[in-house]
């Protein structure tokens, strides 16, 4: 059974462009990467999912629940963390997780202290007083506490130290051996690369891709570099070859394509040196967004 499952999912927000006939498939027991630049629609696709908005049209499946109708099943399966945490700020720590726990009927005492540990987090603090980390911290806590089947975090590690991110990893990573699956939403490919075994690129309110992370790197790509001698260029066109940029004699570019064609059509100038090389996952990200690729 897929864990997560829509079909044509489509929210908008009256004019404003929200998400557009979304097909996503999260099998259980994977992490699986969302990742799209800010305003792509990933928010929109995890709210429609726990049921916070509804969807225009489409379908949205959660362990084969419709996320609409039966969302209360859902919620008692799922964790939550939101990109960003509100709390009423004159309570302590524990004593709004040991609310939170009190909508499961289940005694979570011992993972709240295993999880706070974990992150060097004090309970007994007040939420006003603590920082942007640690208030996120408290969300970690909140969405993981009940041992949930599924957990969605969407942008989880904004206002967290690269030590701290590290240490949430590896409490994902220990979820996801227990059997939790994971939808993972980022706008930092490298975040993602680190955990996820596939990833979903989001663009413009639509699913563009679907790729296994390892398919990601796939050496098929190339990024091409060639300086002119002499004059400098102003134009370079050749099909496969995407995010072109020109400087002066400098000629940049990712292609994929017959290798062939790309050496026939570099000979035609007086060069004065190439490069090819593997392009880093971010460039092959920035590949997927770039124009031509609409
Ligand atoms: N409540 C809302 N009212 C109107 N438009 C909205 C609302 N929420 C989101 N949108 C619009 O829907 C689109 C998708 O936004 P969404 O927040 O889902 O993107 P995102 O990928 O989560 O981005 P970010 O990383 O910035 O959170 C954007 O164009 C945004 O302006």
């Amino acid at each position: 059974m897929n864990a997560i499952e829509t079909k044509k999912l489509t929210k908008s927000y009256g004019k404003s462009r929200g998400i557009m006939d979304i097909d996503l498939e999260v099998k259980e027991g994977e992490i699986f990467g969302f990742i799209g630049p800010n305003g792509a629609g990933k928010s929109t696709t995890i709210r429609t999912l726990l049921g916070l908005i509804h969807k225009d049209s489409g379908e949205a499946k959660i362990f084969g629940m419709d996320c609409e109708g039966e969302r209360e099943k859902i919620l008692k399966e799922t964790g939550y963390l939101p990109s960003e945490v509100f709390y009423y700020e004159n309570m302590k720590a524990i004593d709004l997780l040991r609310y939170s726990a009190s909508f499961y009927k289940k005694d979570c005492s011992k993972k709240i202290k295993e999880l706070a540990d974990a992150l060097g987090l004090d309970l007994n603090k007040k939420i006003e007083d603590m920082s942007l980390g640690n208030k996120k911290k408290v969300g970690i806590v909140q969405g993981l506490l009940h041992s949930p089947r599924l957990i969605i975090l969407d942008e989880p590690t904004s206002g967290l130290d690269p030590l701290m991110q590290q240490t949430f990893f590896e409490l994902i990573q220990e979820e996801n051996k227990r059997g939790a699956t994971v939808l993972f939403s980022s706008h930092i490919l490298s975040e993602v690369q680190k955990i996820c075994d596939r990833v979903a690129i989001i663009k413009d309110g639509r699913l563009i891709q679907t790729q296994k992370i390892s398919e990601l790197q796939d050496n098929s790509y190339k990024k091409i570099t060639f300086h002119v001698k002499d004059n400098p260029l102003d134009e370079f066109q050749l099909k496969g070859a995407t995010n072109i940029e020109i400087k002066g004699q400098t000629v940049r570019f990712i292609y994929r394509g017959d290798c062939n064609l790309l050496l026939e059509k570099i000979n035609n100038y007086p060069l004065l040196n190439v490069d090819i090389s593997e392009p880093s996952l971010e460039e092959i990200f920035m590949h997927y967004y770039s124009d031509k690729n609409k």
